[in-house]
């Protein structure tokens, strides 16, 4: 790239820099790709940016093998991303057919992500899809939890580009020579996010004037922010037990405290409408006395007492 420097690709690589800025000089950073502008983009200014900080960085392209045409799909990617020197490989994973096939996949994905046994893994999620999550989240009703929408630092998982637009990551790959694939589910209507994204951010934008996606984002950090705080009240409480101690409490702090003492018990995948049955054990339990979780596992009231256990398979 010779001349000026892009603004936008210099806008890329301050954000990977801050997302890495913690990670010694020998640290293994693992980018996944799909061979869409988000993740190429992102491998495009992470391979600038680890090369200066000595970091070793390898691409991952994981093909689901779900579609005809996959391995080819991911072998593209694999050429272009060989092209601007960053090592890649592609892993090819069995989806089961759990949680439906987006979510399968998703798992299966983020499993061989995780076992690279990488210290970082970088996504390329961009603030497009963090403010299409934060309407998803408004829309079911789900509550604080999803409308604080992803994280930009979650363990293993690394976000660098929630605070750059899709647009963007289409203009980083242009200004490196890379050709972007384009997922056909993006804009199959069956899908709500593609609609989402087709038709009621450009509304909303109309209607709502420029920003709304910014709007969103930010108010996901918000959110997010004031989650971490009730998160570490919640775990504060003494007593997760006790229905006296749980109804004394503001609802925003119990809601976390049963939450987590029913993730603590083995339930799984709770949602807001799993927590608000939990609520009502506290607070309304005439004619209540039990809640079945998912995870195989039931809450009960006894007296002034609360409990979780394992609920028995019936045969
Ligand atoms: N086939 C793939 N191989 C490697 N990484 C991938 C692949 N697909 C997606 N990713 C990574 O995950 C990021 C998010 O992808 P995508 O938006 O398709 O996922 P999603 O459906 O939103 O699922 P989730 O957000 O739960 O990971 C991409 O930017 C990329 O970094």
């Amino acid at each position: 790239m010779g001349g000026a420097l892009d603004p936008v690709v210099a806008t890329g690589r301050n954000l990977v820099r801050h997302a890495l800025d913690d990670l010694g000089p020998a640290a293994r950073i693992v980018i996944g790709v799909s061979g869409g502008a988000d993740s190429l983009a992102l491998a495009a200014v992470t391979a600038f940016v680890a090369d200066r900080a000595a970091l070793d960085v390898e691409a991952v392209v994981v093909d689901h093998q779900l579609q005809p045409g996959s391995a080819e799909v991911a072998e593209v990617a694999v050429k272009q991303l060989a092209g601007i020197g960053l090592p890649a490989r592609v892993v090819r994973v069995e989806v089961g057919a759990d949680g439906g096939p987006e979510g399968a996949a998703r798992t299966a994905r983020l499993g061989a992500l995780g076992a690279t046994g990488a210290d970082a893994v970088l996504l390329a999620h961009t603030l497009d899809d963090q403010a299409e999550t934060v309407l998803l989240g408004l829309g079911r009703g789900s509550g604080p939890r999803s409308i604080a929408g992803m994280s930009a630092h979650d363990g293993l998982w690394r976000r660098p580009f929630l605070r750059l637009r899709r647009a963007d990551t289409e203009h980083i790959c242009r200004v490196h020579g890379l050709t972007w694939w384009t997922d056909p589910h993006n804009s199959d209507p069956a899908f709500r996010r593609s609609r989402l994204r087709a038709e009621v951010m450009p509304l909303l934008e109309d209607v709502l004037g420029g920003g709304v996606a910014e709007a969103l984002a930010r108010t996901a950090e918000q959110v997010r922010h004031d989650g971490l705080v009730l998160d570490a009240l919640a775990a504060e409480v003494a007593a997760p037990h006790d229905v006296d101690t749980l109804a004394a409490l503001p609802v925003a702090v119990r809601s976390r405290v049963l939450r987590l003492a029913a993730l603590a018990a083995g339930a799984e995948a709770l949602t807001a409408t799993h927590v608000s049955e939990l609520d009502r054990l506290v607070t309304d339990w005439r004619g209540q006395r039990r809640v079945e979780l998912p995870g195989g596992v039931s809450a009960t009231r006894t007296g002034a007492s609360l409990s979780f256990a394992d609920t028995p398979v019936k045969r």
